[in-house]
């Protein structure tokens, strides 16, 4: 296959996926990055050999041109390269909350959009994309972005009106993860552990944890009912974190974060 992929705006996403896809064994010379830093741009191509381009040149060369700017930087970069995306040339955008209508208007007419809300464990190859075709998007275009973001994780398709909250769960999830383990290693320290021995034993736990929540087949309840022994300890944490509505945050935040992505798509910076 000779096709050429170029990702605008390799920031953290951008640059996880060029990498996962040169671990995948895309050959350098069909990738195209656009920086907006000089220094940036010099330390993508030291690190992987993916010659740097501005984005409308990017725009020009690529088959699939991949927009990973921020929500807020994508009219600006739109009106950088729009004029130069050739007709049929398949756009995937990886921005938060902005929907492929934003493109659509901006692009020649017919041209296909697929959104992408990814996470940043593809940088380790264990990534969440969740895709939607736009309106001129099809099947084919839909296996192309499963191609480039089936290599750094799972993928998953719904539609778009399921974005947001897609945005809302597994774009922003691996956050509320890590910002769990931070609060229980600080829960080690309140019981006298050395910090280094907290965070190993809360790291270790969430791995086993998510590998059982993979693998094992077994609901949540099921698999928190069987750590959770009569009058044993686990069951005076969980009327602790019942008493501190740990749930209702839990809902809350997440709506929270699924309308901020709503904000974002109607221009709200
Ligand atoms: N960080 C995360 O966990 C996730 C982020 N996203 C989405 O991915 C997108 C990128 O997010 P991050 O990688 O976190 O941001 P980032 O700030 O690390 O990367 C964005 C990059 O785009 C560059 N850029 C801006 N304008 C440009 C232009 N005109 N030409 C070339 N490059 C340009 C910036 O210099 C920056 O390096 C956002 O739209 C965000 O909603 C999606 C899923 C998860
Ligand atoms: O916080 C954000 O806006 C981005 C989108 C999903 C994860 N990070």
């Amino acid at each position: 296959m000779t096709q050429k992929v170029a990702v605008v705006g390799a920031g953290k996403i951008g640059e996880a996926l060029l990498s996962g896809m040169i671990r995948g064994g895309w050959s350098p010379s069909r990738l195209l990055a656009s920086a907006r830093r000089p220094e940036r741009a010099e330390k993508l191509r030291v690190r992987y050999g993916v010659e740097c381009v501005s984005a409308s040149e990017a725009a020009k060369a690529a088959d699939t041109l991949i927009i990973t700017v921020k929500p807020q930087d994508m009219a600006g970069v739109m009106d950088e390269l729009a004029a130069d995306v050739p007709a049929g040339r398949l756009v995937i955008s990886g921005a938060a909350g902005i929907p492929t209508t934003f493109f659509e208007e901006r692009l020649t007419a017919g041209t296909p959009v697929v959104r992408v809300m990814t996470n940043t464990p593809a940088l380790v190859d264990q990534g969440m994309s969740v895709l939607s075709a736009g309106r001129d998007a099809g099947e084919t275009h839909l296996a192309r972005a499963e191609e480039i973001f089936g290599g750094v994780g799972k993928t998953l398709r719904v539609p778009e009106s399921q974005q947001d909250a897609a945005t809302a769960l597994s774009g922003s999830g691996p956050a509320y993860l890590f910002y769990l383990v931070e609060a229980m290693t600080d829960a080690g320290i309140l019981l006298g552990l050395p910090r280094d021995k907290a965070h190993e034993l809360i790291v270790q736990a969430t791995i086993g944890a998510a590998t059982m929540l993979r693998d094992s087949g077994e609901h949540p309840v099921t698999l928190r009912e069987n750590v959770t022994s009569p009058a044993g300890t686990t069951i005076n944490a969980i009327r602790e974190l019942e008493n501190h509505g740990v749930r209702a945050a839990l809902l809350a935040a997440i709506e929270a974060a699924r309308d901020r992505s709503r904000e974002l798509a109607s221009g709200r910076g």
